[in-house]
């Protein structure tokens, strides 16, 4: 196992520790909460008692495999806590994130639940937003139309591929990752973006993570939103 995979295992295991007999929980996605689930699995075997709403069918699936509960949104409208990795975090705790695809989902969990927090080594900390291309969903018609209106805000929107064909997301879209270099005001550009037809969600995550652990090393930094 890597240093990083080592740090993603302390701070996913870490963060289970705030979950409670009873809530009703936000899965994100990614190779930190792959660590975060297993834990979580260990603990339902235990006897916590919980529910998961998963981000993405991997999480679904890791979920079944590890024995973690998992329902919908068709029963369960709000959440006790959503947890999530993410690909770079910023000192006012603005986010990146879609490096997996499962931005929209995992969007829409935070948003549903009372708390977020988010796990990552510190590799994800950052001065500026941006180094990491922001991933863009959008719908697949007209996506060049769509591309073409993004690369006005100063980038060269790339289609991301897989095997050689376009990625398509649990929710049958493209995803465009967008090389802004540095974002200075993510809230303005996240804005501006949703307004575009077509566009379906940005991978900024603006004013959602209550609280940020970053694993160093052997420990793990705690940042709560001020
Ligand atoms: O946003 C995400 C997936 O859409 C992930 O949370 C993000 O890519 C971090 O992944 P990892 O924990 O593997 O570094």
């Amino acid at each position: 196992m890597t240093k990083t995979d080592k740090t993603k295992q302390l701070v996913g295991e870490e963060v289970v520790d705030y979950i409670k007999d009873g809530m009703k929980v936000g899965l994100g996605s990614g190779s930190t909460m792959y660590y975060m689930i297993k834990k979580l699995g260990d603990r339902v075997k235990e006897g916590l008692d919980i529910e998961g709403v998963p981000t993405s069918n991997t999480t679904a699936e890791w979920a079944k495999e590890f024995g973690v509960p998992l329902t919908d949104f068709s029963k369960v409208q709000e959440l006790d806590l959503a947890i999530d990795g993410a690909d770079e975090v910023d000192p006012n705790l603005q986010l990146i994130k879609g490096g997996g695809g499962a931005l929209v989902r995992e969007k829409i969990v935070a948003a549903s639940a009372k708390s977020f927090y988010v796990i990552v080594d510190e590799s994800k900390m950052v001065t500026y937003l941006g180094n990491f291309l922001l991933p863009i969903e959008v719908l697949p018609f007209g996506w060049e139309v769509t591309a073409n209106k993004i690369s006005d805000f100063g980038c060269e929107p790339k289609i991301r591929k897989s095997k050689g064909e376009p990625f398509i997301t649990d929710n049958g879209n493209y995803i465009l990752d967008c090389n802004f270099e540095k974002i200075a005001e993510p809230k303005k550009l996240h804005e501006e973006l949703k307004s575009l037809v077509g566009v379906v969600e940005t991978g900024l995550f603006i004013n959602m993570a209550r609280k940020v652990m970053v694993g160093k090393d052997e420990k793990v930094d705690v940042i709560d939103q001020s």
